[in-house]
């Protein structure tokens, strides 16, 4: 199940052994240029990143500590884990001091023995990183499954028993070595690789599997389509024999299905070692293959004279909802009553589409229009079933909502999607659901599973709340959480342990129904929920072990740190000052500043946007995908369903202490409102600044007039209603594409409209001239953070911004209990010009800072405790 989506693509450009051009970079010393290759990566799918400097040219140590504190200052690139690869312990030990999140080191291994294995694992724990186990002894380097296997549930044993190593950070490599290279001994080699993935899987709970991907292609160097098919089919088997990750290039592999039948099978002959003669049966046709080995797609109408059974069975997989209705009357006509229509032939079509899409051969946008095609096809069938009076079986019933004070539904949506194409009944209660509410319809509904969803932070609030009184009433369905802002740590943490009968972080819609599948299944449930209970005690052990290099600063010291800032380089005062209104923007206008890569993102197609247009893998389906979007937009826009709206503010101000004071006016006399900032209390690597926002505005004693700027916008007028109607023709996909797009048009609202402000209203960048790609990588002078992101983590902030500005009454933008806004497609922040300005994570705040800003908001430590969560711990 699932088998692309849960694999790990570890990125592997930025590795001077590995990458010429990387090497070249580095050793010229131009680590910005060496930035986007690691930028590059990520947003081409790299969910971790290998970064090598073993160089003889090179003082690796030295070149890998810059590298890594460069890299710690770009948020794009810092989100996803790094991985330390280097066979230099110093290098190892100078890198992990650097590293803030977890770390994954690669490699250690028993090549010198026992006790320097153990010395160097047990540094590693103190860490807290995961590590990369080659499968190498003694006695050499494994090639055999026995070798492999043998080896590394030695190190499990050594790992686990001698030292407590989490299991769950140890990541074997039983080393990928190359096929088809001519000598005999090689054929197995694959085999061998796969065949051992699955007994250590086996053999070694928790412990994962990775290996680097391309070595087994190697003997195929200079033709691309054939090693790209190498390497698709390899991973197709070595996943399905769990292996977990890989060092890959993502943006080079073919997709298994789509890789031409001949070709496929000769590559299969080798990579499972099937005839004696694959080598050379591969090598007579490889030739041909050379260049772009992709088969196009023609529109066929061959399968209209299919049987009927088989027609339907076509429209879902191929999301054609033309000649539904057509088909399912003939269908029902056939059927002895209407229900066996659901139950026989449509049920059978989604199976087959929920197989596909579990083994990956299919994405998340193909499956939400068969989701259209079914919902059609039983809405058809709906009057004839009433009138027979008899209900359909579903698999389970699972209840949906966003919680209370939370308005985002994107995600939840898909999931009520996924797990209807996956035969359960699901109750979507919709977004900003009291939680009384939601367990009264859980009881009357008498539902199997409860799945909640939000995405701002103080969502993750509520979700406990929920928890606590689950067990306070007795209820005993399993829980399900997911969302952006929810993680397993969290869930594991501050969930969990309130509510006794399950509760179960869900990253995303694929993973949901595997999991509620384990949830419902009599003789898997108990086991599951055993498992995960253990998964969540670990996490929680591992959490609670204090990260080295994590100190709390007093907020004394840390104030002491601040951020000097330039005061000669103050942005001059505002050409257009005061407060703008833009009731009805050009959303034309808005199309050349969309971001499409988050897009794609949120049909889960990974990949940076246009470069995914060609992927080898995804490239059709993004194709059109994109397409559709378009389609979409034209209507939403030349129909005039949708309109947006901006409210803007220049302000003088100054800085006192951590607060921002806006003036009323030029005299700087009155106070027409204070920002309160928190600032960075951990202390950071050479003692970087202890960053606040308040530190990039002039201060009120400097004597120099400063500014700043507010603003608040929605291309959400509209876009809920018209994804509504859609919703209610049984159309989700168009439903979420929606959606989906009035929240790109309302960031590229905010992105058009900072520009303006920097070229116009503000003008202290009249001259800028940057295209979309430059402005979306903020190459521009100035930031605009946005409350309830890292630098103003504390939501609350949003009430003065829209007192400021007057936003409710001007735009119609409203704030939620819990400060969402709402319609949801909206984007609220602040403008800072300094050029120095720049985003930062406020992250862990002491006691001393946490009481003095419930002083100055007036709360009571309740409130405080609960706004401020995210940044207690
Ligand atoms: C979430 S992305 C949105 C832009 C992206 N191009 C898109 O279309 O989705 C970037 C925005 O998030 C906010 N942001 C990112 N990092 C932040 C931080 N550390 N603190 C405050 N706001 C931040 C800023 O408002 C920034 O402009």
């Amino acid at each position: 199940m699932q088998q692309q989506a849960r694999f790990i693509n570890v990125g592997e450009r930025t590795n001077v052994t590995g990458s010429a051009k990387f090497k070249k970079l580095i050793l010229n010393g131009d680590y910005e240029a060496a930035l986007d290759v690691a930028r590059q990566q990520v947003e081409n799918g790299a969910q971790i990143i290998d970064i090598n400097m073993d160089e003889a040219m090179l003082d690796s140590k030295a070149a890998m500590v810059r590298y890594l504190q460069l890299l710690a200052a770009e948020p794009d690139i810092a989100r996803v884990p790094i991985m330390v690869d280097s066979s230099k312990w110093e290098v190892i030990e100078a890198a992990l001091k650097c590293i803030q999140g977890k770390a994954v080191v690669n490699s250690i291994s028993l090549k010198e023995g026992e006790a320097p294995f153990l010395h160097q694992a047990r540094l590693l724990r103190r860490y807290g990183a995961a590590v990369v186990v080659m499968a190498f002894d003694e006695s050499g380097q494994a090639d055999t499954k026995a070798r492999k296997v043998e080896i590394c549930q030695r190190a499990y044993h050594i790992l686990t028993q001698q030292i407590g190593f989490p299991p769950q950070d140890i990541i074997f490599d039983p080393n990928i070595f190359a096929v088809a290279t001519g000598i005999e001994e090689h054929n197995n080699y694959a085999v061998d690789f796969i065949e051992a993935t699955r007994e250590i899987k086996r053999l070694c709970p928790y412990a994962k599997i990775s290996g680097g991907v391309s070595n087994v292609s190697f003997s195929f160097r200079g033709n691309d389509a054939v090693r790209e098919a190498i390497h698709s089919v390899f991973l197709y088997h070595a996943i399905a024999a769990g292996m977990d990750m890989g060092i890959v290039n993502a943006g080079q592999l073919a997709v298994y299905d789509d890789i031409p039948v001949l070709l496929r099978e000769r590559v299969e002959d080798v990579i499972l070692n099937r005839r004696d003669d694959a080598t050379e049966r591969l090598l007579e046709i490889a030739a041909q293959f050379k260049g772009d080995g992709s088969v196009a797609e023609k529109a066929d109408d061959a399968w209209r004279s299919l049987p009927v059974n088989k027609r339907l069975e076509h429209a879902l997989v191929k999301g054609i909802t033309d000649f539904i209705e057509q088909d399912t009357e003939d269908a029902r006509q056939q059927a002895e009553k209407p229900l066996h229509v659901i139950e026989g032939p449509l049920m059978d079509g989604m199976n087959v589409v929920g197989d596909l899409f579990g083994e990956g051969k299919m994405f998340l946008p193909q499956v939400v229009k068969s989701a259209r095609v079914m919902k059609k096809a039983v809405a058809y069938l709906q009057p004839y079933i009433e009138q027979d009076k008899a209900g359909g079986q579903a698999q389970g019933k699972v209840l949906l909502a966003t919680v209370k004070g939370d308005v985002h539904d994107i995600g939840k949506n898909i999931v009520g999607v996924v797990l209807q194409c996956n035969n359960f009944e699901v109750i979507d209660l919709g977004v900003m659901v009291p939680c009384a509410e939601l367990l009264r319809v859980a009881k009357e509904q008498n539902v199997d599973v409860i799945g909640l969803s939000g995405l701002i932070t103080p969502s993750l609030d509520e979700m406990v709340h929920v928890a606590k009184e689950m067990t306070r009433l007795g209820y005993t369905q399993p829980l399900l959480i997911g969302g952006a802002t929810t993680s397993k740590a969290h869930t594991a943490v501050k969930i969990e342990p309130n509510y006794s009968h399950g509760v179960v972080y869900v990253p995303n819609a694929s993973r949901s129904v595997s999991v509620v599948q384990a949830l419902i299944g009599k003789d898997s449930k108990a086991d599951y929920l055993a498992r995960i209970k253990n998964e969540y005690r670990v996490a929680r052990e591992q959490h609670a072990r204090s990260r080295p290099g994590q100190t709390l600063l007093n907020l004394e010291q840390a104030r002491a740190n601040r951020f000097q800032l330039d005061l000669s380089r103050v942005a001059p005062a505002p050409k257009l000052a005061g407060v703008h209104l833009w009731q009805n923007v050009d959303l034309n206008v808005l199309r050349d500043y969309i971001d499409w890569t988050p897009f794609f993102l949120t049909w889960q197609l990974s990949g940076k946007y246009p470069a995914i247009l060609n992927h080898a893998e995804v490239g059709i389906e993004a194709r059109k995908l994109f397409k559709d979007a378009n389609t979409m937009l034209d209507k939403m826009i030349g129909e005039g369903h949708v309109s947006g709206k901006a409210i803007f503010g220049l302000f003088p101000a100054n800085s006192d202490g951590d607060d921002i004071v806006v003036y009323t006016d030029e005299s700087r006399s009155t106070e027409k409102a204070r920002l309160y900032n928190l600032r960075q209390q951990l202390q950071l690597r050479n003692n970087a600044p202890n960053c606040c926002l308040a530190d990039f505005v002039a201060p009120v004693d400097s004597g120099v007039a400063d500014y700043i700027g507010a603003f608040a916008v929605s291309t959400g007028f509209g876009a809920d209603e018209l994804a509504a109607e859609y919703a209610a023709a049984h159309d989700d996909y168009s439903s979420i594409m929606v959606k989906a797009l009035a929240d790109r048009l309302a960031e590229a609202l905010a992105e058009y409209l900072h520009l303006k402000v920097r070229r116009e209203y503000w003008g202290y960048a009249a001259e800028e001239n940057l295209d979309n790609e430059q402005l979306i990588r903020e190459l521009y002078q100035g930031i605009r953070p946005a409350p309830g992101y890292p630098a103003c983590p504390e939501h609350t902030e949003k009430g003065t911004l829209w007192q400021l500005l007057d936003v409710e009454a001007q735009t119609g933008i409203q704030l939620t209990e819990s400060y969402a806004m709402w319609p949801g497609a909206a984007v609220s922040g602040w403008y800072f010009a300094h050029p120095d300005s720049k985003y930062f994570t406020v992250s862990k705040i002491g006691a001393d800072q946490l009481n003095e800003y419930a002083q100055k908001k007036g709360w009571n430590e309740q409130q405080a405790q609960s706004w401020l969560a995210p940044n207690l711990g």
